[in-house]
């Protein structure tokens, strides 16, 4: 088995083509992502709760048999339903206009999101210009027999990527993104990722990424991420009234 090849050092010197970027200017872009906040209260807390529950839910009935008991998954369907129509009938987002802890990405996420019952959850981590995140992908994530889906394979990287854009200055969105999967990524062990921004161009940054699974590289990842005209313009406006 190999082990992960260290990423050089680049703490305390910008790569050619990545401009230096202020420490404070990084940490606002990075504060949208990293790190993970505690639970603002009791009624956030539940609700991670209730999505780790609808996670486990969602494996269970992945895997609930179907040549087993055909009326006890008719209960259950019944009860299931039941619980979806107790959810929806409590206070919802709908109603109100969304906080800023609603609205972060370690709220709501697909990925990373601890509320999102769709997210594994991934963990993220800043490490200098590099952003580390690791993933346990359940049995919901199956494609190939026993391996992750090769749609959550990239929708990972897009992820990863897109907080290590933040190495760039500012933030754009995914223009392109190719993964070259060179093993299957594994189900119900830690996946590793890291990612970092390579160049810099005006409003466009390219980033690459790896991801291992025990210390052997499964997957590795090219993205361009461009910063939308309209908020270049904003960005521009709001530079001439701060002059
Ligand atoms: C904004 C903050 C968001 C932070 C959250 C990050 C989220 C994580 C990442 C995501 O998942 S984002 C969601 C998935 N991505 C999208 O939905 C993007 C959809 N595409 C767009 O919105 C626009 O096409 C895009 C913002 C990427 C670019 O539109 P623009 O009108 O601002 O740019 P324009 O077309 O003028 O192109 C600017 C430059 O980028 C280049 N470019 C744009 N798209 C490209 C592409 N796909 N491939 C290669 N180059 C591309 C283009 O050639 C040009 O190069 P040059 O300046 O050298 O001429």
């Amino acid at each position: 088995m190999s082990t992960i090849e260290p990423l050089p050092d680049k703490s305390s010197e910008a790569s050619p083509g990545v401009p230096e970027v202020p420490a404070d200017v990084l940490a606002e872009l990075r504060s949208t992502w990293t790190p993970r906040p505690a639970p603002d209260g009791p009624g956030r807390a539940a609700r991670h709760r209730l999505a780790e529950a609808a996670r486990r839910l969602v494996e269970a009935v992945k895997l609930a048999d179907a040549e087993g008991d055909a009326d006890a998954l008719q209960s259950v369907a019944d009860d299931v339903s039941d619980l979806a129509a107790r959810i929806a009938a409590l206070p919802s987002l709908r109603d109100r206009e969304p906080n800023l802890a609603d609205l972060q990405l370690h709220e709501r996420s697909p990925l990373v999101g601890a509320a999102n019952p769709l997210a594994p959850p991934m963990e993220l981590e800043a490490d200098g210009p590099v952003i580390r995140a690791h993933a346990v992908f359940n049995a919901a994530y199956e494609g190939p027999l026993g391996r992750v889906h090769g749609g959550y394979v990239a929708a990972a990287f897009d992820e990863v990527m897109g907080v290590a854009q933040s190495g760039s200055g500012r933030l754009g969105m995914t223009a392109y993104l190719t993964v070259r999967m060179k093993r299957s990524t594994p189900l119900h062990e830690r996946v590793d990722y890291e990612a970092e921004v390579t160049r810099v161009e005006g409003r466009k940054a390219w980033v690459t990424a790896r991801s291992y699974a025990g210390g052997v590289l499964v997957a590795d990842a090219e993205g361009l991420f461009v910063r939308p005209r309209a908020l270049v313009l904003q960005d521009e406006a709001r530079a001439a009234g701060e002059a």
